[in-house]
């Protein structure tokens, strides 16, 4: 897989992954960062609003669930980078997230089947020490080739969907799916690397500072 090369964490801070995502580590650790994980709660999810699009709800996640774990690091004993991401596929005007169970799962191949269709990934870095943030969204174009019904049981039949946004994980290993814009293989598993490496390199200059103290900061709740 594409650039998975590591960079520096700004100011030497630790890197936390605020993620439960198996993907995400395994390609942080590919790229030899050091990180701890700490995933985001739950309710860092908390549905699609009207009239949002994929890439706004996966910056909206991603920075939900970075903001979710700051508390945690908030004390000068703990400072850390927060490292967030949130994945969804976008087909014929669909948001499809992680498939609630294997029939959900097969609705979103037979939309795939033979479909264009986009991976969003959002990604949001916060350093806790001083509370500055950065948020930014990879989008890869896919094109999946025609699915048969016996295609899909099959491959129902591994439960490799489960956890995967769209129902289908691109890296497990069949050839039914092929990039055709975007580049980021990475981006489509769940974390963009080479986006990830240019975000740190540019956090000093490009990141923002959120008020974490005022009504309806982390620190409010
Ligand atoms: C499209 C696609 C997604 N995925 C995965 C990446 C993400 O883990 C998942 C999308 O769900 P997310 O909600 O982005 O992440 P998560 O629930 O796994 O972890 P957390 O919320 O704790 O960060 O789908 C693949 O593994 N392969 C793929 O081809």
């Amino acid at each position: 897989m594409e650039g998975l090369v590591k960079t520096d964490v700004p100011e030497g801070l630790p890197l936390v992954l605020a993620s439960g995502s198996p993907r995400r580590a395994q390609l942080l650790r590919a790229a030899g960062y050091t990180f701890t994980i700490d995933p985001a709660s739950d309710d860092a999810e908390c549905g699609v609003c009207s009239r949002e699009t994929a890439p706004e709800l996966v910056a909206r996640y991603a920075y939900r669930k970075a903001e979710s774990v700051l508390p945690r690091y908030r004390h000068a004993d703990r400072p850390a980078m927060i490292l967030a991401a949130d994945t969804v596929a976008s087909c014929n005007g669909q948001i499809l997230g992680k498939p609630a169970d294997e029939s959900h799962a097969a609705e979103m191949l037979a939309l795939l089947s033979g479909r264009r269709h986009d991976v969003y990934t959002g990604v949001c870095l916060w350093s806790s020490p001083d509370s500055r943030c950065i948020v930014d969204v990879v989008r890869t174009e896919l094109q999946m080739q025609p699915l048969d019904p016996a295609m899909i049981r099959d491959y129902l039949a591994t439960h490799l969907w489960d956890g995967k946004a769209g129902g289908f994980g691109y890296q497990d290993g069949n050839d039914w799916i092929a990039v055709v814009d975007g580049g980021s293989e990475s981006n489509v598993v769940g974390l963009p690397m080479e986006r990830l490496k240019e975000l740190l390199e540019n956090f000093s200059s490009s990141a923002e500072t959120i008020d974490t103290t005022g009504p309806g900061s982390p620190a409010s709740r």
